[in-house]
């Protein structure tokens, strides 16, 4: 448990770390980059120490000191070196909610890691967290250029608007946030606010199913408008993030008999999950496959069979406007 694995530069094995734990001031301690790392190096991958669902405070606390008896001497220490923002009462369930991360998005399960708890929040990172669930780690994957000596960041929080974002940070992490998304001026501030309520409202959309069955036209755009946005939002970082978007735009597709359009979304998706998740990811391979035989997919035709097209049809001579104009059927 809790075994580290050294980060890859492009899936090969490096043996000197490539990062550092500093003492960083208003932080405590953090990741350092101790050279530079190109986007899609996979910088740590990790065992948990243990994972525990969510529970309520009394019945966690008594989970908890059960799974730091059953662990060797040496992890338990691990355990209790990490941060806790609120010492006192429930001091195990104190420590683990200061550190855990989901297994998985949206998951009730977390998991607390020895060196991957030790990566502080920025609003716009750096770095991304991701869980394998077949082979029960989490990798950090740099999803833009990182500089020698520059920090390591994650998200702890998605999409909020920065007031929601800041109270949230200082309500569960007890830090005032002062990243670079947070210390822009007040009408950048403004406009950033802007652009993530649309994030949100453009994400609630496409997802909605009626609009899938009955308006997919409009889903697509919306693919195309948070894609555009999210590049002025997260610039050089939206390429990986835009994998999910890209996922989306290749469902409402194949939905509707597109396989065409369909292997292509797929296409672009897998480049994003390589660069947040790596080659190797059980995501990046099943987009991969997708791309390949969309139609293997289990709403192929759900919906309609009213943009049939077979993946052949990918026109080859248009040029990049006119290619994306195809693609979002503008
Ligand atoms: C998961 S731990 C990260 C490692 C921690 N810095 C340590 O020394 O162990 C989370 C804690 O780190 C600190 N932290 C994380 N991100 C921060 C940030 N952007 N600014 C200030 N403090 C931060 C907060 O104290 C938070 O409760």
């Amino acid at each position: 448990m809790g075994s580290f694995l050294s980060g890859t530069d492009s899936n090969k094995e490096i043996d000197i770390p490539i990062f550092e734990i500093n003492d960083i001031p208003g932080k405590g301690r953090g990741l350092i980059a101790r050279s530079n790392i190109s986007k899609g190096t996979r910088i740590l991958c990790e065992r948990p120490l243990f994972t525990v669902p969510s529970m309520e405070p009394s019945l966690l606390e008594l989970v908890l000191a059960a799974r730091l008896k059953a662990l060797p001497k040496a992890s338990q220490r691990q355990f209790l070196s990490l941060h806790n923002r609120s010492p006192g009462k429930y001091p195990f369930s104190n420590i683990f909610n200061t550190n855990a991360l989901p297994c998985g998005s949206g998951s009730v399960v977390g998991g607390v890691y020895p060196t991957i708890c030790l990566i502080n929040h920025s609003c716009i990172p750096n770095s991304h967290h991701n869980w394998d669930e077949d082979a029960e780690h989490e990798t950090i994957y740099a999803i833009r250029p990182i500089r020698a000596g520059e920090e390591i960041t994650i998200t702890y929080h998605q999409e909020s608007i920065s007031a929601i974002r800041r109270a949230f940070l200082k309500e569960s992490f007890g830090f005032d946030c002062s990243c670079s998304g947070c210390s822009r001026s007040p009408s950048e501030l403004q406009e950033s606010d802007a652009r993530r309520l649309q994030i949100q409202k453009l994400d609630e959309n496409i997802v909605n199913p009626s609009n899938l069955i009955s308006r997919p036209n409009e889903s697509l755009r919306d693919c195309r408008s948070l894609l555009q946005v999210m590049d002025v939002e997260y610039d050089v970082y939206a390429e990986a993030l835009n994998a999910r978007t890209y996922y989306d735009a290749f469902q409402v597709c194949i939905a509707h008999g597109d396989q065409a359009r369909a292997s292509v979304f797929a296409d672009r998706a897998y480049k994003g999950y390589v660069i947040c998740e790596g080659e190797n990811s059980p995501e990046a391979q099943r987009v991969k496959s997708l791309g390949l035989k969309p139609a293997a997919h289990v709403s192929f035709e759900l919906c309609s069979t009213k943009w049939k097209t077979t993946r052949g049809m990918v026109p080859k001579s248009l040029d990049s406007v006119q290619f994306e104009k195809w693609l979002f059927r503008e």
